[in-house]
């Protein structure tokens, strides 16, 4: 698992280690570390590092001294290094010495565009973790001059450090270079990012207030079946989706149970006869009623929010196994409330609303605040909430919560959400925590997605096809 701090932690964290460490130490380092990835980012762009151009954009924080200090590293190298200043009287003081001694150049705010426009790379130093908001009008000037690849100082200024939200002008870097731990932004705000590097400083933390899966975990947590597993005992999942008229996300949501466990697959519903054309292994009937045993059921995905997906999903609910409630499932809880009483209290709900179900559920969007939202409304319905959009939040009623970050933005397309329940259903049926079924599908759903993309277009049946490449290629990384 790789922590996740909010700013707030960081900052005590910081003022630890300042009270014990040699002034001006921790920001040399940070800073050293900079030069190091500029250098390389030069190297990489430009093919040298000697005699290229950095234009630093200095705000009145240490975020700016960072820049400073690390522009006189550069220095080192033969770089040609000139500081935009955006409040002269409020640079970091020791900062702006070292960069002037190693005779870097500070050049006026009128001057910056041509300097900006003649840079190799542009160092954003603008703001750090203590500011909070858009950027303000003379820096959002100054960016429109960009063309240069952007290296991030801690984070992409005018991002928000806790949410990633991005509600004004706001830098957009290739890699940003963080300090000491990751910050909310670096999961939730992957294209603002771009790369995201962390350079140990020595920042001792606690428990994390967020956390991302690495592959091994996700591998970890995969079920694979022993020498003395059967069909039965590696969880039979039923799937309650799709309809005679809309079959596809019957279809869709089954495949992706198949693809994901070995375990097996029971299908209810008016599509039986198009899910058993497409996926023979699956067991179909065409009511839950009859549908036999399972250790979990994916509910919702085209089951229309009428009285008879009303009843579906009450009957599902009331069968004693963890429940995955997807669409529809979410839009009838929303509506019927009264349904989640047919549920055991103590068996697992994992709802996974896209915005605007979430808004039904909760009565209001998420907001900026998606992990905050996710954690509400996990309280609210005492249920795992994966919270659907560019990067997935997952957050558990105890209060943990995960972000999956996507590798690009292919997963936004019909029927990729059914995939993903699919994948939740099979992990349940196989008996991961909520929480972590969850997560993990949600690493595997983005990764095949990415596969099947491969930089252009793909399809839900594009990603349902690329789940056993995901898998492989998830569990490759740990064998
Ligand atoms: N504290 C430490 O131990 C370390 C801090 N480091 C750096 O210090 C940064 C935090 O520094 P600071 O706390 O000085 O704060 P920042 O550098 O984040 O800057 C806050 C300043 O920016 C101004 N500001 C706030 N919102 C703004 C906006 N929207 N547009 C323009 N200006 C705005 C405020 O007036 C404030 O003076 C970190 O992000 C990191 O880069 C590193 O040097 C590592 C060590
Ligand atoms: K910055």
């Amino acid at each position: 698992m790789q922590g996740i701090w909010t700013t707030e932690r960081i900052r005590a964290a910081e003022d630890r280690l300042l009270a014990v460490t040699p002034d001006g130490e921790l920001m040399r380092r940070a800073a050293f570390a900079l030069a190091v990835h500029a250098a390389e980012m030069l190297a990489e762009h430009t093919g040298s590092v000697s005699g290229r151009r950095v234009t630093l954009l200095v705000g009145s924080g240490n975020n700016g001294g960072d820049a400073l200090w690390a522009g006189a590293f550069l220095r080192r190298r033969n770089v040609a290094v000139s500081a935009i200043l955006l409040k002269p009287e409020r640079a970091h003081g020791p900062g702006l010495a070292a960069l002037k001694r190693s005779g870097g150049k500070v050049v006026s705010l009128e001057d910056g565009p041509q300097w900006i426009r003649r840079a190799d790379l542009v160092v954003d130093g603008i703001v750090g973790i203590s500011a909070r908001g858009p950027l303000r009008p003379d820096a959002a000037a100054l960016l429109e001059h960009v063309s240069a690849p952007v290296l991030a100082v801690d984070l992409p200024s005018g991002v928000d450090p806790d949410t990633g939200a991005v509600d004004g002008p706001a830098v957009v870097a290739d890699r940003t270079v963080t300090f000491g731990a990751l910050k909310p932004v670096h999961a939730l705000a992957p294209a603002s990012c771009g790369e995201v590097s962390l350079v140990d400083i020595g920042l001792r933390l606690s428990e994390p207030d967020l956390q991302r899966l690495d592959t091994a975990d996700v591998a970890a947590a995969w079920p694979v079946p022993g020498p003395d597993d059967d069909k039965y005992s590696q969880g039979v999942v039923g799937v309650a989706a799709g309809s005679a008229t809309y079959p596809g996300a019957a279809v869709l949501a089954a495949g992706a149970a198949v693809r994901a466990t070995s375990g097996l697959v029971r299908y209810a519903g008016h599509a039986a006869d198009v899910v058993r054309g497409q996926w023979p292994e699956v067991i179909a009937t065409g009511s839950v009623t009859d549908a036999g045993r399972v250790q979990a059921w994916v509910v919702g995905p085209g089951i229309g929010t009428g009285h008879e997906g009303r009843e579906v999903l009450r009957f599902v609910l009331g069968r004693g196994v963890p429940v995955c409630a997807d669409a529809d499932a979410t839009t009838i809880i929303a509506r019927s409330p009264d349904v989640l009483d047919a549920r055991d209290p103590d068996t697992p709900l994992v709802l996974t609303p896209h915005a605007g179900e979430f808004e039904r559920l909760m009565g209001s969007p998420p907001g900026a605040d998606r992990v905050a939202a996710a954690r509400a409304a996990a309280r609210k319905y005492d249920a795992v909430v994966l919270l659907k959009g560019h990067c997935t939040v997952v957050a558990a009623p105890d209060g943990r919560a995960l972000v999956n970050t996507p590798r690009g933005s292919w997963l936004a397309t019909a029927g990729s959400g059914d995939v993903l329940s699919g994948l939740v259903g099979a992990l349940l049926a196989a008996g991961l925590d909520p929480w972590l079924a969850a997560g993990a599908a949600a690493h595997v759903h983005s990764l095949a997605g990415s596969l099947a993309a491969d930089g252009a277009p793909t399809s839900a049946s594009g990603i349902l096809g690329a789940i056993p490449d995901a898998l492989r290629s998830v569990r490759s990384l740990t064998s």
